[in-house]
């Protein structure tokens, strides 16, 4: 059945994973003290749901482990608006992810966006990609505040939303415990990997092509 509409994770799928590892990451380390120092009213609701006598000490750890913690990712969104206002940070996307995005929109498929990335981050990613404004042809941004990307229960949830019923719904992750869940949860879902290995698909542009 073709689905009616896309759901895409980021990182390794829309974007590559070196970006949000070699560039994203390290920025969010690198800055997060000074923005909690100067930024005390927008850190402290974020902070109180860390735990450890250092709360600082506990992110920095997280984003070592690549935690996808909601506390962290809402930080670290907070962070990377910074990065991408003075230039510094550009989102990485792959050149056939605007190109297909472009092409199931003309074709009616809405495109929607689901990442361990905080929506305002997925929000900047797209806004500011190295293919100029994006989110003018993306639809609706869920990220851990549905629920945890392994999880069946948040592509249920996530259909739901979409006013879809789940086959209704393509998932597409280059994580296969995500696609796992998704597939679960009764949505259709491919296997992306961008490096060539065993997957469904080894860009967007064979994604109903
Ligand atoms: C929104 S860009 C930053 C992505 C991020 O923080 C992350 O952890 C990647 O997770 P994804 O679910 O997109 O693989
Ligand atoms: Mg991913």
């Amino acid at each position: 059945m073709k689905p009616k509409s896309i759901l895409l994770d980021i990182e390794g799928t829309t974007s590559s994973i070196s970006f949000v590892a070699d560039e994203l990451f390290p920025y969010a380390r690198k800055h997060l003290a000074a923005f909690v120092e100067a930024n005390p009213e927008v850190a402290a609701p974020i902070l109180v749901e860390v735990p450890g006598d250092d709360p600082v000490v506990t992110l920095i750890q997280w984003i070592d482990e690549d935690r996808k913690a909601t506390p962290l990712k809402t930080l670290q969104g907070l962070i990377w608006a910074q990065g991408y206002a003075d230039g510094e940070l550009k989102g990485h996307v792959y050149p056939d992810t605007p190109e297909a995005v472009r092409r199931w929109t003309e074709a009616g498929l809405q495109v929607n966006i689901y990442s361990s990335g905080s929506i305002a981050a997925q929000k900047l990613i797209f806004g500011h990609s190295i293919a100029g404004d994006l989110t003018p042809l993306l639809g609706n941004y869920f990220d851990t505040t549905t629920g945890p990307k392994r999880e069946a229960d948040s592509y249920t949830k996530i259909a739901d939303a979409l006013g879809l019923a789940p086959s209704e719904l393509l998932f597409v992750s280059d994580m296969p415990a995500e696609v796992d869940a998704a597939r679960e949860a009764g949505l259709q879902a491919l296997l992306i990997d961008r490096a060539g290995g065993p997957a469904d698909v080894h860009t967007l542009a064979e994604v109903l092509p």
